[in-house]
């Protein structure tokens, strides 16, 4: 698939959802007849996958019945039959989060994300919400953990190849980093062993094994949610089960019950003989468990789905947010010189950049919105239900009706952003329409961490380490694509699928660029 906004293939789909969106909101008040809508056309030319009780405005889906059948279709999946193209990736993505989230993911595979994801509003589940934030993401955690992101870096740039040669997959070193800082501050352990990238030798090899699981079953995850399961439409399949779906999902789980169990496990072990200033945020959940005066019960499962939750959510979201931004510096080459001279104004070649700097770094903040806006890691958000029945332009909501919300629409919307399909951080400085944008979930034409009580509860952090992971290549290294590849050439193209992940992992040719010596131990 080509490059998705270079190519203009997100533009038609913009403005088709715009209008469509123009088109709703004109329409008188129908009331008492939400059951016999009339669809607004789906985002596809192909028309695949209506419903009569779809509202879909492009930036907001609304689906009362799960009665698609459109995700059979080829180019529903992000095929390539009429159009092939963005209109289609994101075509199969409603379907994907129509038919699959809410039947798999909730009933079916993984009662560890119902526990956490998909029923938040009860009042252990929000609890549990609030532990994540609170271990994670509150000024004081964040500025305590400052020194384990500096020593996780450290240990990135003394591994990294930058002898102007090798060509290096950037996304496999910001990987290590991420997951360790993660799994630091959830475990109190680090999860990849330094070197894990080259050795995988002696003692180190536990650890990488729990890693190796844990991505597999990720990418097994990835993988089965978008295969069609003909039993979710017709019901006879649903008991046989011909495709052997159920059967792997249910192994999914039961592996992603046991890697948490066992890591919980672990913990109870511990427990006993730890003291306060060593306990991890699953400590702290354990001790939850027995608190009587909370008013309700947090069981094991739910710390479990908590682990499985943070890990699954936290890592590929911001490794790939630094691997975008990276490479679309390397894409404009004018956007990564004046990130380099401002880290040079302000922090110099003599030092390394640290996180006390970042708020002096406008171009780098303009930086992270501006891929937080091209490449947010969940263009469209997790389903939400709205527990009460409500209006919206003049039409009635039913109560539990999925809400799915286009954020990665939104975000390209010609109406709101000029230029919508450029990279052009400038947008966000001093003087501009957006300079007061953020990313926070205060401005509704920008949420790549969503919005309200479902918003990502690890922003802060993910923002600390976005932040810093790239300013410190950016300071350090000079880019260059192998081969004697021109910027241009840089192939932006993203892979389908539920994230908005690069389709060809970023390689690329480091040099040194700071006046001091590089870390070697
Ligand atoms: C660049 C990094 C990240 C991005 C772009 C991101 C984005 C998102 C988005 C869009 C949602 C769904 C919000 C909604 O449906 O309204 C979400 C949910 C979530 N995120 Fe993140 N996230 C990132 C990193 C993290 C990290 C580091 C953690 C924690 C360790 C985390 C934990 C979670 C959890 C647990 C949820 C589910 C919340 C719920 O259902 O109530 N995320 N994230």
């Amino acid at each position: 698939m080509e490059c998705c906004y270079s190519s203009g293939a997100w533009h038609p789909f913009s403005q088709v959802a715009h209008k469509q969106t123009q088109e709703l909101a004109s329409r008188p008040s129908r009331s008492s007849h939400h059951r016999s809508l009339a669809p607004l056309g789906q985002v596809s030319s192909s028309g695949h996958g209506k419903t009569g009780e779809d509202i879909w405005t492009g930036d907001v889906t609304m689906v009362r019945a799960t009665t698609h059948c459109g995700s059979f279709h080829p180019c529903c999946r992000g095929g390539d039959s009429q159009d092939s193209g963005r209109q289609f990736l994101r075509a199969s993505q409603k379907q994907l989060f129509t038919n699959y989230f809410p039947r798999r993911y909730s009933s079916s595979l993984c009662p560890l994300l119902e526990d956490v994801t998909f029923q938040c509003d009860t009042p252990a589940r929000l609890h549990l919400k609030k532990i994540l934030h609170i271990q994670l993401n509150t000024a004081k955690q964040l500025k305590n953990t400052a020194s384990l992101r500096a020593v996780e870096i450290a240990h990135m740039l003394r591994m990294i190849p930058q002898d102007g040669k090798t060509a290096v997959s950037v996304r496999n070193y910001v990987d290590v980093v991420v997951t360790n800082i993660l799994s630091f501050m959830i475990l109190k352990k680090r999860f990849m062993a330094v070197g894990a990238l080259h050795a995988g030798q002696g003692d180190e090899l536990a650890e990488l094994e729990q890693v190796r699981q844990f991505r597999l079953l990720m990418e097994g995850i990835a993988k089965f949610s978008l295969e069609n399961d003909y039993g979710d439409f017709i019901p006879i399949f649903k008991l046989i089960d011909i495709q052997g779906i159920r059967s792997r999902m249910w192994s999914i789980r039961e592996q992603m019950d046991a890697f948490a169990s066992k890591i919980v496990f672990e913990h109870l072990e511990q427990r006993k003989s730890c003291s306060l200033h060593e306990k991890d945020m699953v400590h702290v959940l354990l001790d939850q468990m027995e608190d009587d005066t909370l008013g309700f019960k947090i069981t094991n499962q739910m710390v479990s789905s908590a682990v499985w939750n943070a890990f699954s959510a936290g890592t590929d979201t911001a490794v790939h947010a630094v691997e975008w931004a990276i490479s679309e510096c390397m894409h404009n080459p004018n956007v990564m010189s004046k990130a380099q001279a401002e880290l040079d104004a302000v922090v110099g070649k003599s030092r390394r950049v640290e996180e006390s700097d970042i708020p002096n770094l406008k171009y780098l903040h303009a930086i992270c919105k501006e891929v937080f806006r091209l490449h947010p890691a969940s263009p469209i958000l997790f389903p939400h239900w709205n527990k009460n029945a409500c209006m919206l332009f003049g039409y009635d909501i039913p109560a539990g009706t999925s809400v799915i919300v286009n954020v990665g629409a939104i975000a390209r919307d010609p109406g709101i952003w000029e230029d919508p399909l450029v990279f052009k951080p400038e947008r966000f400085l001093e003087g501009m329409p957006h300079a007061n944008t953020d990313v926070q979930g205060h401005h509704f034409e920008l949420l790549p961490f969503g919005t309200g009580r479902r918003q990502c509860p690890g922003i802060g952090l993910s923002l600390a380490m976005v932040h810093i992971l790239t300013a410190t290549l950016l300071q350090g290294f000079d880019w260059s694509l192998p081969k004697d590849l021109r910027p241009e050439d840089l192939n932006m193209a993203e892979a389908e699928g539920i994230l908005s992940v690069r389709a060809e992992p970023l390689r690329a040719i480091l040099k040194p660029r700071l006046s001091i010596p590089p870390i070697v131990n």
